[in-house]
C-alpha cells in the first residue's frame, strides 16, 4: 500500500486512522500536519513506541523529531570512528570505557553527586598537545558504546545577546538528556570556561556561563522533559588545562584528567600510522615500519601523520595522471613509497622539537599538580 518516500497527507490521514485508537477527528487533522515529511517506516516507529512506552503520539512525536534533528545538526555522530581508526593510545582506550561503561551498567552506584558507597560519576578531560588525537578518542567512545555524540566547540554557544549564552548552556544539556544515553563533549573547553574573575570581557558574561555550566553539571541526574532519567557522559578537550575554572574539574565534573600525549616510541607511531592507511590501496613493496624508523621525525603528532597520509594520496593521484599510468584494472592506482617520502621533503610537523619539550614540561607540571 506505501511506498518507500514520505507519505503524503492523505496516507498519513489513513495510517493514523487504522494504526491507532482512540484519535478523534480533530487530533488527527493535528498529527496529520505535525508528520508531514515522515516516511511510513518512521510512522510505524511512532506507532510502536506509543504502544510500548505509553504516552501520546504528539509526545512520542516530539521526541522523535528533536532526536531527529539532534541527528542532523551533529553531524560528527555519523563518521563512524572506530577503536581501530585510533592508533595506540591503549591505556587511554581502556581509562575511556571504564569510565563510560561502568556507570551504564550499574547506574545505581553512580551518581554525579556522591552516593551512599562514596562513588561519584566522573567526566573526563582530555587535555595534551594539538593533533594528538583527543576528539577522535571522544567520537570513537561513543560509537563504541553505542552513545549519541553531542558536540560543542567553545566559542560556539557564546552569544552576543544578554543571557542568551546561558540558555544556550541550559538547551544544550536538555538536548543531551532528551538524547540519552549521550557524550556530551566540549572541544577547547578553555574557551568556554575559563577561571573566573579574569575573563576580562566587561558585562561578566564569561563567569556566568562557568556558572550556568556548574549548575548543569550537577543537575545532569535530573529527569528529561518526558520524564526520563538520563545519562550524559562528560568528556572535554584541551591544550590549556591551567586556564579551565578550577571549579570544574572537581568531582563528578571534568574530575578524571587524561593527557594524551604526542606519541614517544616507534611502537606508538606505528600503530598511528597503520591505523591511518591500512584501508588505503597501498602498494605491497611499501614497508612502514622501515618509512616510520628511517624517513619519518619523532616530533609527530597523529595529526602530522593524518597531513602525511593525506599528502601521499595526492602525490599518488598526481603521479598516476602525470605519467599517463591510468589503468582499466586499476592495478596500478596504488600509493607507493615515493609518495610517502615525497611528502617529507618539505613537511613541518605541527610541533617542533624545542615546542615540544615546552609543552611537555608544561603538561608535566599540570600533571604534578593534579
Ligand atoms: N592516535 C591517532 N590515531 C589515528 N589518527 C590520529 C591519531 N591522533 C590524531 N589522528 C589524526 O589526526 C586528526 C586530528 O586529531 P584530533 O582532532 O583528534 O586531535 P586533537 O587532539 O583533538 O587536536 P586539537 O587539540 O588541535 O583539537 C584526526 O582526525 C586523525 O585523522
Amino acid at each position: 500500500m506505501f511506498d518507500l518516500s514520505s507519505l503524503n497527507e492523505q496516507q498519513r490521514c489513513e495510517f493514523l486512522k487504522h494504526q491507532l485508537d482512540g484519535l478523534d477527528e480533530r487530533e488527527i487533522d493535528y498529527l496529520v500536519k505535525k508528520t508531514s515529511g515522515l516516511y511510513f517506516g518512521e510512522m510505524s516507529t511512532l506507532r510502536d513506541l506509543v504502544k510500548s512506552s505509553g504516552g501520546s503520539f504528539d509526545e512520542q512525536l516530539e521526541k522523535f523529531q528533536s532526536n531527529r534533528k539532534f541527528q542532523q545538526e551533529n553531524k560528527l555522530k555519523i563518521d563512524s570512528v572506530k577503536w581501530g581508526d585510533v592508533g595506540g593510545l591503549g591505556d587511554i582506550k581502556e581509562l575511556i570505557t571504564d569510565t563510560i561503561l561502568l556507570p551504564l551498567k550499574y547506574p545505581g552506584l553512580f551518581k554525579s553527586t556522591e552516593s551512599q558507597l562514596g562513588i561519584t560519576r566522573s567526566g573526563i578531560l582530555l587535555y595534551g598537545p594539538p593533533g594528538t588525537g583527543k576528539t577522535l578518542l571522544a567520537k570513537a567512545i561513543s560509537n563504541e558504546c553505542a552513545l549519541n555524540f553531542l558536540s560543542v566547540k567553545g566559542p560556539e554557544l557564546l552569544d552576543m545577546y544578554v543571557g542568551q549564552t546561558e540558555q544556550n548552556v541550559r538547551n544544550l544539556f536538555e538536548k543531551a538528556r532528551l538524547n540519552s544515553p549521550c557524550i556530551l563533549f566540549f572541544d577547547e573547553l578553555d574557551s568556554l570556561a575559563p577561571v573566573r574573575g579574569r575573563a576580562g570581557d566587561s558585562g561578566g558574561v564569561m563567569d556566568r556561563v562557568v556558572s550556568q555550566l556548574l549548575t548543569e553539571i550537577d543537575g545532569m541526574d535530573k529527569l528529561n522533559s518526558h520524564e526520563e532519567i538520563s545519562h550524559i557522559f562528560l568528556i572535554g578537550a584541551t591544550n590549556r588545562p591551567d586556564l579551565i575554572d578550577q571549579s570544574l574539574l572537581r568531582p563528578g565534573r571534568f574530575d578524571k584528567l587524561v593527557y594524551v600525549p604526542i606519541a614517544k616510541t616507534f611502537e606508538e607511531r606505528f600503530k598511528i600510522f597503520d591505523a591511518l592507511t591500512k584501508k588505503l590501496p597501498i602498494d605491497a613493496l611499501f614497508d612502514k615500519e622501515e618509512f616510520i624508523k628511517r624517513k619519518c621525525p619523532n616530533n609527530l603528532s597523529g595529526a602530522d601523520f593524518y597531513a602525511i597520509t593525506n599528502k601521499a594520496r595526492q602525490n599518488a593521484i598526481k603521479r598516476i595522471i602525470s605519467a599517463s599510468e591510468i589503468a582499466t584494472d586499476n592495478q596500478d592506482e596504488v600509493i607507493k613509497e615515493e609518495d610517502f617520502v615525497k611528502c617529507l621533503e618539505d613537511f613541518n610537523a605541527n610541533l617542533s622539537d624545542q615546542e615540544l619539550v615546552i609543552y611537555e614540561n608544561y603538561f608535566n607540571k599540570f600533571s604534578n599538580k593534579n
